[in-house]
């Protein structure tokens, strides 16, 4: 559905240098599939999205999606996709109906074909009761549903989301993705999305692909980046510790996993105790061993835990820096300014 070979975009920088925003960006991305681009701000997901929906013309590589070129065949791109930018698309003073049934007239749909779609997609994604208000008085999750609504009028087989859910409330965020999931059931359209949400990424997508820097750092199902790249993190607290003797086991526990033991104070307790850290696979089997075998040399444990990572674990592991952070708004000279393509929803 996507496929893409050394995709890369670089752009003069403020001093007159040059900004990599993508990097050999290469990739296949199957049919009927649900893909998340994960990255921080700046990470060049967005860039990416722009290149791969024909709104920013790569500076070297090639893509094909829906099996036609990004840079020879856009009109053909752009019609058998959808998009979704991060910015709102819908005319701030229409109707939500009138905006369905003009993008409609947009694509070229018959009059009687434009409100049936139009219809289907209120139901689609619960919009009834706001069909006859302007979308400037809508809420953010409302407009943003009126945003998929109408990157859906084509009826499009791929539809890109920039971003989708930044900026709403965690109860919007959920009904939206309720409604994306839903039309994925539905529809079995592949839907490829940027986001900043670890949580999201983890819930919904099949597939995660990790982008710092303007590089894909990891590709892979939620679950498998976790277990490769980040590892359960056992806990344990050991009240007046052999220090050797509690680090030795929780090395051994880590079996093989190059296991660094933090250690340090522990909070909240009258005693003197230490707490030890490591990481490692599977920590729920591994701990009732370990606490056998503290307990047979005498060491008491006065807590134990065992945490499973998140993709944040993942993204530390991976560059230092943590993801878990608000995005903020684009600011500054060289953001990229909004731009529509004859459609494509911007
Ligand atoms: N038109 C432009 N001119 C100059 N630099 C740009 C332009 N567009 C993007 N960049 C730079 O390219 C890099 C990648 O930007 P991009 O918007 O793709 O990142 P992103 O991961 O989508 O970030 P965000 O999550 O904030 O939207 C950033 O350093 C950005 O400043």
């Amino acid at each position: 559905m996507i496929s893409s070979r050394g995709l890369s975009k670089t752009f003069r920088g403020p001093g007159g240098g040059t900004v990599t925003a993508v990097a050999d960006l290469t990739m296949d991305v199957e049919a009927g599939s649900l893909t998340a681009f994960l990255g921080p701000n700046g990470a060049g997901k967005s860039t990416s999205l722009r290149m791969l929906t024909t709104l920013l013309r790569p500076t070297a590589g090639t893509a094909t999606v829906c099996g036609h070129d990004v840079t020879t065949e856009p009109g053909a791109v752009r019609s058998a996709i959808g998009y979704i930018g991060q910015k709102n698309g819908a005319g701030q003073y229409y109707r939500v109906r009138d905006e369905l049934v003009s993008q409609g007239a947009f694509y070229g749909l018959g009059r009687a074909e434009r409100r049936r779609r139009a219809d289907e997609l209120i139901d689609a994604l619960d919009l009834g009761g706001v069909v006859d208000r302007p979308t400037m008085n809508l809420s953010g999750g409302q407009r943003r549903r009126v945003d998929i609504a109408l990157g859906l009028v084509p009826a499009p087989r791929l539809l890109f989301l920039d971003e989708p859910s930044t900026g709403l409330d965690p109860q919007s965020r959920s009904q939206l993705w309720d409604h994306l999931l839903g039309l994925r059931e539905r529809l079995g359209i592949t839907l490829f999305l940027t986001t900043h949400y670890l949580e999201e990424a983890d819930q919904f997508a099949e597939r995660v692909m990790v982008v710092d820097g303007g590089r894909i750092i990891a590709d892979d199902t939620a679950a498998r980046l976790k277990s490769d790249l980040a590892g359960d993190r056992l806990t344990v607290t050991v009240v007046d510790p052999d220090h050797p003797t509690v680090v030795d086991a929780l090395r051994a526990a880590a079996q093989g996993r190059d296991a660094t033991v933090e250690h340090g104070s522990a909070p909240d307790t009258d005693v003197a105790a230490v707490r030890y850290s490591v990481t490692l696979d599977r920590g729920d089997r591994a701990l009732p061993a370990l606490l056998a075998h503290l307990a047979g040399r005498g060491q008491q444990v006065l807590a134990a835990e065992v945490r499973r990572p998140s993709l944040d674990d993942v993204f530390l592991g991976l560059t230092g820096r943590s993801l878990r952070e608000e995005p903020t708004e684009p600011t500054g000279p060289d953001q990229p300014a909004p731009t529509t393509v004859p459609g494509v929803t911007p």
